[in-house]
């Protein structure tokens, strides 16, 4: 069904390479007004997928469209989404400027655009450097500049912060939630988990093609379980009175605390009141992104959930 919203859907998509299965029966949806984080390990599928999205790879079995149409039936591709796979190539000798009036030219949009999109991505006052003289965070960005000069609904970045430097990586979040915040969508892949963390608000997290897991971040965390640190000046009476139960929670010695895996802190605390023993501290510890992607990825390896 056309809908035009700008919703990303990839249904049942499979890419066979000869014997290689890049992407296998892969679905899942990116909403408008949201950043998604593509994730997954080196290998796992995810530029396979972007380009089977884009048009430029033609799916084995599946979908995957936008606002209800695959890539090649948009009427208006370039002004739908905005794509920047891999490092973008740019003339060295030709100014960010120029390159973007070249653009304008090719996809008939008007000159003016060019200044508009250079102001949005910061790069007005460098516009008429050549581009050999770019830094990869300046390049980054002429990138990003190209793919929105026909102020596309879709943005779809492939590891957009490969190579930028921490305060590029910052102004990078800012800038997709602005782009979000108007109510595009916004899809960005990666396999460091810890430049997108604070980034995305929802995950799809895949492995060898295949989805492990997706979601909104907050509620990924809260389903994955948390650690739990508790300090008692009986430790040895706690640790067995956990080990007892059925199944039996993961327990482990940290600094003088117990940390427990498996139970929830509640749990815990009227267990050992149960018990008569004293606790002096009782803490859940949120568990980052880095933890669930690796929790998420060996649960598959070893033929565990999947979701
Ligand atoms: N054109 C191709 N021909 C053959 N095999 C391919 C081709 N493109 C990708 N593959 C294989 O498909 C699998 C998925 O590759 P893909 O590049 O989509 O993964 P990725 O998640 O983007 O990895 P990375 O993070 O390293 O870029 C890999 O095993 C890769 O070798």
């Amino acid at each position: 069904m056309v809908d035009g919203s700008g919703r990303i859907v990839v249904s049942g998509l499979t890419k066979m390479f000869r014997t290689v299965r890049a992407v296998d029966d892969l679905s899942f949806t990116v909403e408008p007004g949201t950043i998604s984080g593509f994730l997954g390990p080196n290998g796992a599928g995810k530029t396979t997928t972007l380009r089977c999205l884009l048009g430029l790879v033609t799916p084995t079995a599946g979908t995957a469209t936008i606002g209800g149409l695959p890539y090649v039936d948009l009427p208006h591709p370039s002004s739908t989404v905005g794509a920047v796979l891999g490092a973008s190539t740019f003339h060295p000798a030709r100014s960010a400027r120029n390159h973007l009036h070249v653009l304008c030219a090719v996809n008939g949009y008007p000159r003016a655009r060019a200044a508009d999109v250079l102001d949005q991505v910061g790069l007005t006052t460098v516009a008429d450097r050549k581009v050999r003289e770019y830094s990869t965070g300046m390049r980054q960005r002429l990138g990003l500049a190209a793919a929105l000069l026909g102020d596309p609904g879709v943005l779809v970045l492939d590891e957009p912060a490969n190579g930028l430097d921490p305060e590029g990586i910052a102004w990078l979040r800012a800038f997709l939630h602005r782009l979000a915040a108007d109510g595009r969508t916004v899809l960005i892949s990666s396999h460091v988990l810890s430049e997108v963390e604070q980034t995305v608000d929802h995950i799809v997290v895949i492995d060898k093609g295949r989805l492990i897991q997706q979601g909104g971040l907050a509620d990924l965390e809260r389903r994955q379980g948390c650690t739990v640190v508790v300090r008692t000046p009986d430790p040895d009476r706690l640790a067995e009175a956990l080990r007892v139960l059925d199944p039996p929670p993961d327990v482990q010695r940290r600094d003088g605390a117990l940390t427990v895996k498996g139970l929830q802190p509640a749990d815990i605390g009227h267990l050992a009141f149960r018990a008569g023993i004293e606790l002096h501290e009782l803490t859940a510890e949120r568990s980052d992104l880095e933890d669930i992607f690796f929790a998420l990825t060996n649960a598959s390896t070893i033929g565990g959930a999947r979701g």
